[in-house]
């Protein structure tokens, strides 16, 4: 319960704090968190934005920071008494070689913890993602699965295997002694494909869609669901768990829950057009227009130009095996576990979420002209 005598007492860090859902986490906290008196927000790249943020009652710390830096890591959480881990490295293009990957994502991670352990910090909530369980490399379908389902997690791609590892550790952290003697209560959280204001790829494919004439062509089956979650709720979820973790920690310590809404169940071009639709883009053919094994000559082939170009320039298509594969796909979830551990309910409807983020794609198309 939160008693008066801890009204504004608490310090919050967010790793990954300029980051598409850092920054929505960072200001959900600030409007939601009333027990808030320092927000930290570290990043390897700090955003212009936190210097509106400063103004207000909460002291807001910036802190410029790399997680695989474990001393600078130590420095930023010494004090906090609780932290966000959302810092990571979310690439499934090939941008980033599968050590810095590995380095960022687990290492960082595994720097966290430690931190924790070491400055007696008790309570860390990390963002993890859908992909720790799959889709898989067998493409085999989750359909509204929930945290209890079976399914078999095989991954070979650096970024699902890092999140995997980095979830791996925090759950074992769990239980940990902090200085000080007391234990470490950690929970994962693990969104679907997040969509909203400031999802980069919806902006990639919002473009795409401009240089094509208003035009995206269908390249994914209508019937292959693809669970996605606003990032609002995304970040709400975050600043639930990570108040309740501190009053209820023998039920949510080590646990891990999947971050959903009732953003509805559809294919990711599909869902994609609730967006893109209202801002003049038109998704081409009500089947795919090339068949499969055509896009996956063609995505093979960009793995092929990536490497070729590498000396020169970073080629990093959205198409490659990879992504065509989770494209192709059936991963929705659905269940209320979030609901029965910590009281969770999306805070923004899908309507809200739809609006908000059509308003969004709109002043980008704004800003770009
Ligand atoms: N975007 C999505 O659909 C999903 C994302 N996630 C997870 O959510 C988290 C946030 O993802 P996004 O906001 O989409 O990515 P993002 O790339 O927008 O944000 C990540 C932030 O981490 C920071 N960062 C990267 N390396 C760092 C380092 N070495 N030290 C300190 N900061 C560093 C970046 O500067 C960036 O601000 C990630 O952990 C990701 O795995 C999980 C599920 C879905
Ligand atoms: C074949 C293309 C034709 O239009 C479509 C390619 C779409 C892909 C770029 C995306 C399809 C599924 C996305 C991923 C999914 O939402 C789950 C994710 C979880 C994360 O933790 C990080 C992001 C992502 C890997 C997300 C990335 C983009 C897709 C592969």
């Amino acid at each position: 319960m939160a008693d008066s005598a801890q009204a504004q007492k608490l310090v919050y860090l967010v790793t990954g704090g300029c980051g598409f859902l850092g920054e929505h986490v960072v200001r959900m906290l600030l409007q939601q968190e009333p027990q808030l008196r320092e927000l930290r927000i570290f990043d390897l790249h700090l955003g212009p934005w936190l210097e509106e943020l400063k103004t207000g009652p909460v002291q807001v710390t910036a802190i410029q920071g790399d997680v695989t830096q474990a001393h600078e890591v130590a420095a930023a959480v010494a004090g906090a008494h609780v932290v966000i881990h959302t810092a990571g490295l979310v690439d499934v293009f090939g941008k980033t070689s599968p050590e810095t990957i590995h380095e960022v994502n687990v290492q960082g991670t595994r720097n966290v913890i430690e931190a924790c352990v070491q400055t007696g910090t008790r309570f860390l909530v990390y963002t993890s993602s859908m992909e720790v369980v799959g889709p898989n490399i067998k493409g085999q379908p989750f359909y509204r699965g929930n945290e209890n389902t079976p399914y078999e997690a095989v991954h070979r791609h650096p970024y699902p295997c890092s999140k995997a590892l980095a979830e791996q550790l925090v759950l074992e952290a769990n239980g940990r002694k902090v200085l000080g003697g007391l234990p470490l209560v950690t929970c994962a959280l693990r969104p679907t494909g997040i969509y909203g204001e400031g999802h980069q790829i919806m902006r990639d494919f919002y473009h795409q869609g401009l240089r094509l004439g208003g035009r995206l062509f269908r390249a994914i089956p209508a019937s292959v669901e693809h669970g996605r979650v606003y990032v609002g709720n995304v970040a709400w979820m975050h600043v639930l768990v990570a108040r309740e973790l501190q009053h209820r920690a023998a039920l949510m310590g080590g646990q891990v829950y999947f971050c959903y809404d009732n953003s509805p169940y559809k294919s990711y071009e599909d869902f994609n057009m609730e967006f893109l639709g209202p801002c003049g883009l038109r998704l081409v053919g009500t089947r795919p227009l090339l068949p499969y094994w055509l896009l996956l000559f063609l995505a093979a082939l960009n793995v092929l130009l990536q490497w070729l170009l590498r000396p020169l320039l970073l080629y990093a298509p959205l198409l490659n095996p990879y992504t065509l594969a989770m494209a192709n796909t059936t991963f929705t979830v659905s269940t209320d576990k979030a609901r029965r551990h910590f009281g969770y309910e999306p805070l923004f409807s899908w309507e809200e979420s739809r609006t908000r983020t059509i308003r969004w794609v709109q002043a980008v198309e704004g800003s770009a002209q």
